[in-house]
């Protein structure tokens, strides 16, 4: 098999270059000034353990490649950038099997009208992408917790089950389960924290006022997923999972800023996650009439931020819940 990673940002690269490291063919797709330093110089893979430069080729498109019939597709853009990113390369792929290693829950639906072999991926692999040509991630001794499932959900194939011994040999937790939704939902509850941290910053002893909104955005979403009866996994059963293979730790050299939605703000990408992430808990709330103040009004801030250009972490607790009392 050949991997071509759709954006090879911070969990693209982290997949492609571990997978690459461990003698996998492997395909980066990047642009601009990512793609032009992982052309030049490599990709430098920083994590606790050290430094990896494996050498990948580089792509723009599909123009540039020759598509084989043993090819597999991992999409690792932002879900904003999800359908530009399939209607580049369905026109010339849609046979082939597409992986979505994105956080959120669409990314699968929007896949599957364009492509016919669609898979979902739950992403546990904290990593950061705020340079060219460089990534770090920062769980060891492995990498990151990837849950591996067919979509529409059903009884894992050859195919997934191949790729999944793929990442095992990797230096990943690749579970291949019947329901990787379920996964994805709970991620989706962790990851209402992504615009929290972006518009308000880090929880900590010196502000106990915006670590009780942490637990309100996450209970926010835990209740619309129950009263929409969708079922998720319990932060507990990933723990265990985890168990000491997946540890947070210091990467000498590299100042961790923060979630995947912060690294947006940082980069200036004029764009953020939060519709597909807060935002699909507040439409799951107006389909099910269960009211999401603080998401919606985290999705308001997190796009006003991507938008205005403005600093992370600059929205004090009380005004975030002025402009949720306000919508
Ligand atoms: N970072 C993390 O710790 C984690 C992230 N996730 C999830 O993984 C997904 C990817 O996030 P992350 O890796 O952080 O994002 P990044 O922004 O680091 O990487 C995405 C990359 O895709 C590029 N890209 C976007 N569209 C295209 C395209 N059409 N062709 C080629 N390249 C493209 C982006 O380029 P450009 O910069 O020019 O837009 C960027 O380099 C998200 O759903 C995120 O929520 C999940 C778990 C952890
Ligand atoms: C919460 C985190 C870091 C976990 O991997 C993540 O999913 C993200 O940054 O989007």
């Amino acid at each position: 098999m050949r991997y071509i990673i759709i954006g090879a940002g911070a969990v693209g690269g982290a997949i492609g270059g571990r997978l690459a490291e461990a003698g996998r063919e492997v395909v980066l797709v990047a642009r601009g000034a990512h793609a032009a330093a992982l052309r030049e110089g490599g990709l430098r893979l920083m994590s606790p353990g050290g430094v990896a430069k494996p050498t990948v080729p580089v792509a723009e498109g599909p123009q540039d490649l020759e598509l084989r019939p043993d090819d597999v597709l991992i999409l690792a853009v932002k879900t904003q950038d999800t359908v530009a990113a399939l209607e580049t390369w369905a026109p010339y792929a849609s046979h082939l099997p597409l992986l979505c290693a994105q956080n959120g829950v669409k990314n699968e639906e929007l896949a599957l009208r364009r492509f016919a072999r669609v898979y979902g991926v739950c992403v546990w692999l904290p990593a950061q992408h705020l340079e060219p040509g460089r990534v770090t991630t920062f769980a060891a001794p492995l990498t990151g917790m990837l849950h591996l499932g067919t979509y529409p959900e059903g009884p894992p194939d050859r195919t997934i089950r191949e790729i999944a011994a793929d990442l095992e040999d990797s230096g990943f937790l690749a579970p291949v389960v019947p329901d990787v939704l379920r996964w994805k939902y709970a991620k989706l509850v962790t990851n209402l924290a992504n615009a929290l941290e972006a518009v308000c910053g880090q929880a900590g002893p010196h502000n106990p006022q915006l670590g009780e909104l942490y637990g309100q955005v996450f209970a926010e979403g835990a209740t619309v997923l129950g009263a929409a009866g969708i079922p998720f996994a319990s932060e507990a059963e990933q723990a265990e999972l985890r168990g000491d293979r997946l540890k947070l730790r210091r990467v000498p050299g590299v100042r961790q800023v923060g979630g995947s939605s912060s690294q947006s703000l940082l980069r200036g990408k004029g764009s953020i996650e939060t519709d597909y992430l807060n935002g699909e808990i507040v439409l799951l709330g107006r389909l099910h009439r269960v009211p999401t103040p603080l998401n919606a009004a985290l999705q308001r801030a997190a796009n006003t931020f991507a938008r205005e250009g403005r600093e992370p972490g600059t929205m004090s607790p009380a005004e975030l819940k002025d402009l949720a009392a306000s919508l």
